[in-house]
């Protein structure tokens, strides 16, 4: 599945799977049982040596969109592009990054965690953005304010948030969706455990306003 920009893959799912690959499940199997559950879009972050790996073998799950996060230069992301990466994210945001994912032409999702990030992001012409690290940083009053002055603005929160908080975040007006990686925790074996949480996390977009 081909989508054409960082809005219309933010669009298409409440919660995007953020996924540290270190446990035993086959990727192709992995994926296929996230879109079968309702949730397509994944983060496969770049911090285990097999991460390129695993999105070349997911990217061919019909279906699945899949992109890398944990990009952190430019190296980094033409890695990630070269192993059919349909979507980057990165903690943060730095100019020289930046600059290459929108030379490149691939949706860019960068991290941002306060005002000066986003002035930034806007400035290279950026506006859809995680909210990274969302609790850590400030949590939903921290989120509230940044969107009241950068009504432009569009967010993905993502670290800390759970199953329990997702629909308060999915609930505010600038967030198009949340991720996190408790859909699969470190280390989880069981493809029956993911896709039920997945279930349930793919239910949220009927509670979306
Ligand atoms: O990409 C960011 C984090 O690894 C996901 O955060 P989380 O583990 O708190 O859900
Ligand atoms: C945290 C984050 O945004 C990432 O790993 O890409």
């Amino acid at each position: 599945m081909t989508a054409q920009t960082i809005d219309q893959i933010m669009r298409m799912v409440p919660v995007i799977p953020v996924l540290v690959m270190d446990g035993p499940l086959d990727p192709c199997a992995l994926a296929e049982t996230l879109v079968e559950a309702g949730l397509p879009v994944i983060e496969v972050t770049l911090r285990t040596p097999n991460a390129l790996d695993a999105i070349r073998a997911m990217s061919a799950v019909p279906g699945a969109v899949v992109g890398a996060g944990t990009v952190l230069n430019r190296e980094m992301l033409n890695d990630a592009i070269a192993a059919g990466s349909q979507f980057i994210v990165s903690p943060g945001l730095t100019d020289a990054l930046g600059k290459a994912a929108i030379a490149s032409g691939v949706p860019y999702l960068p991290g941002v965690a306060n005002a000066g990030d986003i002035m930034r992001g806007l400035d290279l012409g950026l506006n859809r953005f995680k909210f990274f690290p969302a609790e850590a940083a400030g949590g939903l009053p921290a989120l509230k304010s940044l969107a009241s002055v950068f009504g432009q603005a569009r967010f993905c929160p993502t670290g800390g948030i759970t199953e329990a908080s997702a629909l308060q975040w999915l609930g505010h007006p600038s967030v198009l969706c949340v991720g996190g990686s408790w859909l699969v925790p470190s280390g989880e074996a069981s493809l029956d455990a993911v896709a039920s949480r997945a279930r349930a996390a793919a239910a949220f977009h009927a509670s979306k306003p």
